[in-house]
């Protein structure tokens, strides 16, 4: 069995890992931490959790997480790169959920996150953990950044068109809407019932953090400048986002549904829909798949990519499992082979 543990273990993305390793035939929960919460029994909070997870929450400490195989980080941003110096040290390997490991240019991250990265060594080691990007460098990662939840749906549903060389790189344009849950289980005004429901608005329109990651993975994957206009948008629901994707087609001869039935023929976690389709966030609630269908509307020369994921799953925690399934040699699906709730 896999010793896993967990830092962060109250908030969304823990309790997801939770929902989901608590059925992963491989892994034994080791560790869950809380500082608010230590000495509570994990399901007096998680009700779901009732006869499925019996430890109670601990206080973080780096003696007893090193003796885990695997660490999980689903804390905010600067956390993890305080912690995971000593795991890694300790043989620890580590699967970070944040965004602190996910650039490569030190630079931009620090310009994006407003602060100075306290380990900087261990940010170019990091393995950006894209599954369908970095498969073989994900098996032998030591430490591993899980992407963010709009770099996921968008880049998914890029690249495809990208290493076919199919359209202009510089003027891409990811439309990108997102539930509530994404901002995370703390307090917050903009948050509550009485301001989301029933309301839709767009925010960080002159830039949000995930623009830097995305142009960053798509230009080096692709290895030619990628730019883009990303807008990310608050949707009246709790989980989910859908990314509609724009971009300009270099050329006419080619049949894009083939393009990324290709792409993705043997990836486990995207779905490339039949022509016409026109995917939705609840067919992905729940569950750690990417659905994407490929338009092209009146035949012009605009692609259009409707992407979807639910940003618990695919978009943060389920992608963490998945990471952690190929560091560790099992199939892929393990535990995270899970149908999608409709309605
Ligand atoms: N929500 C989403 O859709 C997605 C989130 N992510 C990322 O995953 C991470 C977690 O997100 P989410 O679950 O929403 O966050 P929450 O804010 O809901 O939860 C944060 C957790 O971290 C713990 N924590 C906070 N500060 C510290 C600290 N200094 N040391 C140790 N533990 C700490 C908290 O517990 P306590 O304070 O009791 O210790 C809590 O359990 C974030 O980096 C987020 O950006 C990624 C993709 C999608
Ligand atoms: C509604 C809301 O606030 N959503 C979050 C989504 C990002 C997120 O979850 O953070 P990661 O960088 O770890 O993916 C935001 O826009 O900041």
């Amino acid at each position: 069995m896999i010793k896993v543990g967990i830092v962060g273990g109250t908030g969304y993305t823990g309790v997801e890992l939770l929902r989901l390793l608590a059925n992963h035939p491989e892994v034994s929960l080791e560790v869950i931490t809380s500082r608010s919460e230590a000495g509570m029994p994990v399901s007096d909070l998680f009700p779901n959790l009732r006869g499925h997870v019996n430890i109670a929450f601990s206080e973080p400490d780096p003696d007893i997480l090193a003796q885990c195989d695997v660490v999980f980080f689903a804390t905010p941003h600067t956390v993890a790169m305080a912690l995971v110096p000593e795991l890694i040290k300790r043989n620890t390997r580590v699967i970070d959920l944040s965004a602190d490991f996910r650039l490569k240019d030190l630079a931009v991250w620090e310009q994006w996150y407003n602060t100075q990265h306290t380990c900087p060594e261990l940010f170019e080691q990091a393995v950006y953990g894209l599954p369908e990007l970095n498969r073989d460098k994900i098996k032998d990662a030591q430490l591993v950044a899980v992407p963010g939840c709009y770099p996921t749906a968008t880049e998914l549903g890029f690249l495809p068109l990208l290493e076919a060389g199919l359209i202009d790189p510089l003027h891409l344009i990811a439309d990108a809407k997102t539930g509530v849950s994404g901002a995370g289980r703390k307090a917050a005004i903009p948050m509550l019932m009485a301001e989301t429901s029933g309301s839709f608005k767009a925010y960080g329109v002159s830039g949000h953090r995930h623009l830097p990651e995305i142009r960053e993975v798509l230009s080096q994957h692709c290895q030619q400048e990628v730019d883009l206009t990303f807008i990310p948008h608050l949707a009246p629901m709790v989980r989910g986002i859908h990314a509609t994707l724009y971009a300009r087609l270099t050329t006419h001869d080619v049949n894009l549904q083939k393009v990324f039935e290709e792409r993705y023929a043997n990836e486990p976690f995207v779905d490339v829909m039949p022509i016409g389709s026109m995917p939705e966030t609840r067919s992905v609630q729940g569950s750690n798949i990417c659905r994407i269908a490929v338009h092209q509307p009146q035949n012009s020369d605009t692609v259009v990519v409707l992407s979807v994921i639910d940003n618990l799953v695919k978009g943060a925690s389920g992608q963490a499992i998945h990471n952690m399934n190929i560091m560790f040699g099992l199939d892929e699906k393990t535990g995270i082979n899970v149908i999608a709730m409709m309605p």
